[in-house]
């Protein structure tokens, strides 16, 4: 049965999930996107890809509803808002574009977003409100944690461990049993040769902290 899902944010980003949501949905998913919610006041009422800013967050209660999607791209306030529209009682879903391939038992967690052309292989474990962006690969038994975000062209070795919240920027590749602590961001095109600790920035080929 179809279910009415709101997207959280009305920028590029919700834009990408709500084409997500789309062509799930024409292909057979469940989940239909009915709107977006956004705190600028400048957005309201306006149509995006033919789907209306129906107003701010707060209007949640007010817009009947099966589900959400946050659509927003920073880490840390995709996972304030998580926080508290979860405490809510609001259920996330899942964005996945159909072109994703995804493989057998692979977990993925409440709210994640996974976008076209994306590969997960086997063993992996996505967590929640994870952002898997265009084209990028996890490969087998990874750790995504929750909050996270690979960015586009994005490419993970075996065995690879991603905290909470970090950031893997487009292109940046993480070699095989690698980890990458919560809240770090590795730069664009980066090459992850050595474990980064946690709130680390690296950058650069190999990878240094900047
Ligand atoms: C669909 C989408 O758009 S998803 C978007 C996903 N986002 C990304 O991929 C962005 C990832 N972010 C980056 O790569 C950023 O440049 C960061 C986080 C690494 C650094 O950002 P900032 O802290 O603002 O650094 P800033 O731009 O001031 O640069 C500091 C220095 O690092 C260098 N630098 C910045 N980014 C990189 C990089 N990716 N690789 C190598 N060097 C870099 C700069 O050239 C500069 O060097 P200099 O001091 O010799 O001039």
């Amino acid at each position: 049965m179809a279910q009415r899902i709101l997207i959280i944010g009305a920028g590029g980003h919700a834009q990408v999930v709500a084409d997500i949501l789309s062509q799930a949905a024409a292909n057979g998913g469940e989940y239909h996107p009915i709107g977006y919610l956004d705190d600028d006041p400048r957005r309201h009422g306006q149509q995006v890809l033919g789907l209306p800013v129906l107003g701010p967050v707060t209007a949640l209660a007010d817009i009947p509803h099966d589900g959400i999607v946050i659509a927003i791209g920073d880490n840390r306030t995709r996972a304030r808002l998580f926080i508290e529209l979860t405490a809510r009682g609001e259920q996330l879903v899942s964005a996945i574009h159909p072109s994703a391939i995804i493989a057998a038992g692979v977990t993925i967690g409440p709210g994640t977003m996974i976008c076209a052309g994306a590969i997960i292989n086997p063993g992996s474990v996505i967590g929640a409100n994870v952002i898997l962006n265009t084209g990028c690969t996890v490969d087998h038994h990874n750790q995504i944690g929750d909050h996270a975000h690979l960015a586009p062209g994005v490419h993970t070795g075996g065995e690879v461990v991603i905290g909470a919240g970090a950031l893997i920027g487009i292109g940046a590749i993480v070699m095989p049993r690698r980890r990458v602590g919560a809240w770090s961001v590795a730069g664009a095109g980066a090459l992850v040769q050595r474990d980064v600790a946690d709130e680390t920035v690296v950058a650069g080929v190999p990878a240094r902290p900047l």
